[in-house]
Order: C-alpha cells, then structure tokens, then sequence
C-alpha cells in the first residue's frame, strides 16, 4: 500500500489541508512534525509562542486519533531526519505546504530538496491558499485572495491510518524544548478552540468591531491570531464562516464582517510581500533607510521594553505585551503607537523592536510583524508622506485609544488616581517616571531626517536599484544578543525554496508590478496634498471610530 509522509510546519489542523487529504487518499499516512532546533533557538522565538505551540500539537494529535491516526514527533534537522523518516517508514515522499515566513525555512526547504534528490526521494510541495508563486501586481492578488478564498473548503479525511509500527517521540514539555514558561496565560489551542472563538465573535462583537477595534480595553476584536499564524484553522474557513453568517440587514455587522475579512487578507499578503523579498526579513524596503545607520540609545531601549518611559500609554502597552504576550489585550492601534515610538521618537533601529515583539507575541509572525514595524517607522514608502507614522503619544494617544484610562490604570496602578484627561502628561508622581524624551523636538527631528532620506529617490524614474537586496549574510537579526542555532546561517546557500524575486533581471513591466505592492500607485512623483476623509459616524454615539491618520501632520 502507498505510504505518504505529511510534513505539518505551520498548518497545524486536519481540516482544509490538500497535502492531508490527498495523503489520506493514496494509502496509509506518516503524519510527522520536527522540532526544529534552528527555529526553536532563533534569537527571534519566544517561550509562549512555544507553549501555544505544544498545545496545537497536542490538539493535533488528538484530531488525528479521532480519525484512526496520531502524530508522528521527531526531533532534529529535518535535512536529515525526513530523508531518514522516509528510509524508516518505507515511504514514497513527502507531501507539505510551501511556507514563506523566514529566511531559515527557505534555506532549509531548499537544502532539503537537494538532500532528496541526491538520495532520490520525492517531495511534493503544495501552495497554501492564496499565495502567488509568480509575480502579480497587488490589484491581481486581491482579486485572486478573493476568488480562492470563495473555493470550497477541502474536506477533512474519513480516515488517517498511519502504519502502527512506527514510534513516535512523546510531545515534550517546554523545558525540555529549552524554553521556560514565563507566566503569561496560554489561550487554549485547538481547530475547536478557534471556531469557538470566531462563533464567539460573530455572536457578540460583530455589531461593534468596526468601531472598538482599536480601543484595547473594548476587547473587541477575534483572538483567532496564534491560531492563524500555526495554521490551526485555515484563513479560508474563517472567511468562509463570516460570509455565512447573516448580518440581518445590520449595517454595523456588514461593516464589521467585511472589515475583518479584510484584515485577513492584509496578513496573507504580508506573507506574499515576504515570498517576493525575503530580505525585509533583515532589511528595510529601501536601502537608504539602513544604509544611513540608526541611532542606538541601550538606555531608551531598557525603558522602551520595561515600560518607563514616562508615556503612560506607552509605558501600559509595554507592560501589557510582557505580561500577556499581547494575546487579546494588545491590539493593532496599540501595538502601531507603541512601536513608532521607539522607532519614530527614539530613533531606534525597527529591527530592535521587532525582535522584541517576537520575543513576546503568543500571535508573533514573523511577515506581519517586521512589515507592521517598518511601516510604523515610515521605511517602506519613498513617496507618500501619509506613511509617516509618528503618533502623539500624550494626550491625544490616550484620548484616541484609551479615553477613560482603563487600559493604562490596568497596566499602571501606581496612575490609578490620575484622572483620564491628565493621562496623557501625568502630574509628577513618585514611582513613575518623568518622560524620556520631548515628544516635539524628537518628532521634528524623525521628520527632517525621513524627508532626507525620501528626497534621495523621489524622483528617480526606476526604483529598483534603491530596494534592498537579498544580504550576503543571513544571521538573524538579534544574534549577537540572544544568540541561538544559527550555524545554518554560516554557510547559507544562494538558494531558497521557494525563490525569492531576481531583483535584478526585474525588467521595466516586472518593476512596476512589483512596486504595486508599496504604494498605491506606480507613477513616483510626490502625491498632491489630499483632503482627509471625513470620520465615519458610529451608529451609537458613545463609540467613536479612531481615524488612521489623526495626528499625521
Ligand atoms: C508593530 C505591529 C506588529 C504586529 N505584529 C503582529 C504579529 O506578529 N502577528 C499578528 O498576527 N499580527 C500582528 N500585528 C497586527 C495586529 O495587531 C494583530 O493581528 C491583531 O492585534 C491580532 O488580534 P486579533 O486576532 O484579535 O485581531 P482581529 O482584528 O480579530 O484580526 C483577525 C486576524 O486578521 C489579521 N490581522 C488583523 N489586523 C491585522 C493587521 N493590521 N495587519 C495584518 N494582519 C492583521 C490577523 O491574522 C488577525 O489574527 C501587528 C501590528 C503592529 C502595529
């Protein structure tokens, strides 16, 4: 009988998974996961990511048992261990899905390919939903993220049986797997856990998302992000469930459903800018960027990530992305204000507060939060002064993001008596600090240098030259701090599977293609001044909408 290895990576689920079914199809399956040395010790991987992840694999485990199956657990380099695996369980190849979320994946995936071929082994690789392996302008992709995510859902197998013969290691405890628990709570992992939550949400948020999303004590929004970021439930069935919901003519739930069925789609096409350019992994879009140095002030920094700056609203969101690993309780607005802080006001390098957010976000992904953090720190567009995201992080964050002081009194207690209108700039206070900085001077300065740097290429007619190449050498970005399993990094391979875009052989069509991805035109001439658009009226007059570009200037 066929025997077929089914590699999970990040996908953890039975249902809407090709490679799973079509394995189950052709004959008995060796559903495999490796724990993976170089990913579980990359400087970037942090213990409560781990744990969720321990969890959905248990709940893999489990699903496949409903279904006459289990988890196969090895530990290792899969270059080794899956050409092994194959020997061991006599079978034909391997089915998995492409993943595009690190440098290190793609280096490995590639080395794999080349460790099967020589052993002549066969590998099959599926393209998850919605990813593009050639290169369209972004209008295409939209209407191809659309279309595929309108394609039925692929059935769950009747039957997995996996050939009892074959051991499994038991799925280890954390520290075992070198990570200690650092005491922020682990929501519950599963496929189940999940569409329980989106149910939830679609039961009793979806009148107000819209409006709440961005104030983070609203707690309004899903909780579905470590489930989509191990693929515990597919993209496609969330979208899915949403459309068929009924909004019963409710405008505020149309606008909700739609909203986050869009925000579903800007994390996949986060996904799709990484498998064109890996290198914004550890580069910014524009070379100018990193080529003029950043500043770096290990003072600011300790304040940044403790939470002492001085700014409550900052300081709360530091303390809350430590304590919770930002599940639920960080939500976009306060992630965007937090992060253009250090990047914008502090002039720290982006990478810096990336890798710590990854340090610490339970959804922590890897396409979504370097490309968030380049974005809130104005590198990733040369044209458009609107991507200046320098957010006032006094008064008017706390008005805009948290009016009544909920989140900063919750993360903040020694703050619990200031009155929400002096939240902004609290009264001198003994146990809280004076701020670290002159939010007026330090934007000035971010502003000056940004135009500067913009004004080097904002007329130049092909851009290409200016975007960053692919670095000669991979190491992770944080390394040098924390750092981690990175021999693979030493001798790294030009190659990677998938491939990333030959920046250079990109000819004048390809370019503009490209470019489609980064801001909404092609053309690159500084845009006419536009008239803001006017805020949205909330159907109930107490929740008001937070307006993207409130304080851009
Ligand atoms: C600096 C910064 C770093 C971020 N890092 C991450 C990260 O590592 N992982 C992550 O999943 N999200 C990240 N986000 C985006 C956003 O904050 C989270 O997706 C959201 O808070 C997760 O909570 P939720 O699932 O309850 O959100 P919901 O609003 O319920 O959204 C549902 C899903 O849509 C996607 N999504 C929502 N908002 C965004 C967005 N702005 N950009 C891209 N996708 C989005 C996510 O997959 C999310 O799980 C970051 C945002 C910023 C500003």
């Amino acid at each position: 009988m066929n025997r077929t290895l089914v590699w999970f990576r990040r996908d953890l689920r039975i249902s809407d998974h090709e490679p799973l079914l079509r394995a189950a199809g052709r004959g008995l399956v060796v559903p495999v996961f490796v724990f993976d040395r170089a990913l579980l010790h990359h400087p970037e991987t942090g213990a409560a990511r781990v744990a969720f992840l321990l969890a959905a694999l248990h709940a893999l485990d489990a699903d496949l048992k409903a279904l006459g199956g289990r988890l196969i657990v090895r530990s290792g380099d899969p270059v080794q261990v899956l050409p092994d695996l194959i020997k061991e369980t006599d079978a034909d190849g391997i089915y998995a899905y492409t993943d595009v979320e690190r440098i290190y994946g793609r280096v490995r995936d590639a080395r794999l390919n080349q460790a099967l071929d020589r052993r002549g082994m066969k590998i099959r690789w599926f393209e998850p939903v919605a990813s593009a392996a050639d290169l369209i302008p972004y209008p295409q992709y939209r209407e191809l993220w659309y279309r595929e995510m309108g394609q039925p859902l692929v059935p769950t197998p009747q039957q997995v049986s996996v050939p009892p013969e074959i051991p499994s290691d038991p799925l280890p405890a954390l520290d075992a797997l070198g990570h200690w628990a650092d005491e922020k709570p682990i929501p519950p992992a599963s496929t189940a856990a999940a569409r329980a939550l989106l149910q939830g949400f679609l039961a009793d948020k979806a009148d107000r998302y819209y409006w709440q999303l961005s104030y983070p004590s609203a707690e309004a929004t899903t909780g579905l992000s470590p489930h989509i970021k191990f693929g515990v439930i597919s993209v496609r069935e969330c979208v899915q469930t949403i459309r068929n919901t009924p909004d019963f003519g409710d405008n505020r739930v149309r606008r909700s459903h739609q909203q986050l069925i869009s925000r579903l789609r800007w994390g996949n096409g986060f996904t799709q800018r990484f498998r064109y350019l890996p290198q914004l992994e550890l580069r910014s879009l524009y070379r100018t960027f990193d080529d003029d140095g950043w500043a770096f002030d290990p003072d600011l920094y300790q304040a940044w990530q403790t939470g002492h700056t001085g700014f409550p609203i900052v300081d709360a969101a530091a303390r809350c992305l430590q304590a919770t690993g930002g599940y639920l309780a960080l939500n976009f607005r306060t992630r965007a204000i937090y992060a253009s802080f250090l990047s914008n006001l502090c002039g720290i390098d982006w990478r810096y507060g990336a890798l710590h957010f990854m340090r610490h976000l339970i959804d922590g992904d890897c396409p979504i939060d370097h490309y968030q953090w380049a974005m809130q720190s104005g590198v990733t567009h040369c044209v458009d002064k609107t991507w200046t995201r320098i957010y006032n992080p006094g008064q008017t964050a706390v008005d805009r993001c948290d009016p009544e002081g909920e989140f900063i009194k919750r993360w903040l207690p020694e703050l619990a008596d200031v009155p929400p209108g002096q939240l902004g700039s609290p009264p001198t206070l003994s146990g809280y600090p004076a701020p670290i900085l002159n939010y007026k001077a330090a934007r000035q300065r971010r502003v000056k240098l940004l135009e500067a740097q913009r004004g080097k290429f904002l007329n130049a007619r092909n851009l290409l030259p200016h975007l960053a190449q692919m670095p000669k050498d991979l190491t992770p970005f944080g390394t040098e701090v924390y750092g981690g399993e990175v021999a693979w990094a030493e001798d790294a391979i030009a190659d990677l599977f998938p491939a990333a875009l030959p920046l250079a052989d990109l000819d004048v069509a390809q370019a503009a293609a490209l470019r489609t991805w980064f801001v909404a035109r092609v053309n690159v001439l500084p845009p006419k001044s536009r008239r803001r658009k006017p805020q949205v009226p909330a159907t109930d007059p107490n929740i008001r909408q937070l307006t993207l570009l409130g304080d851009i200037k």
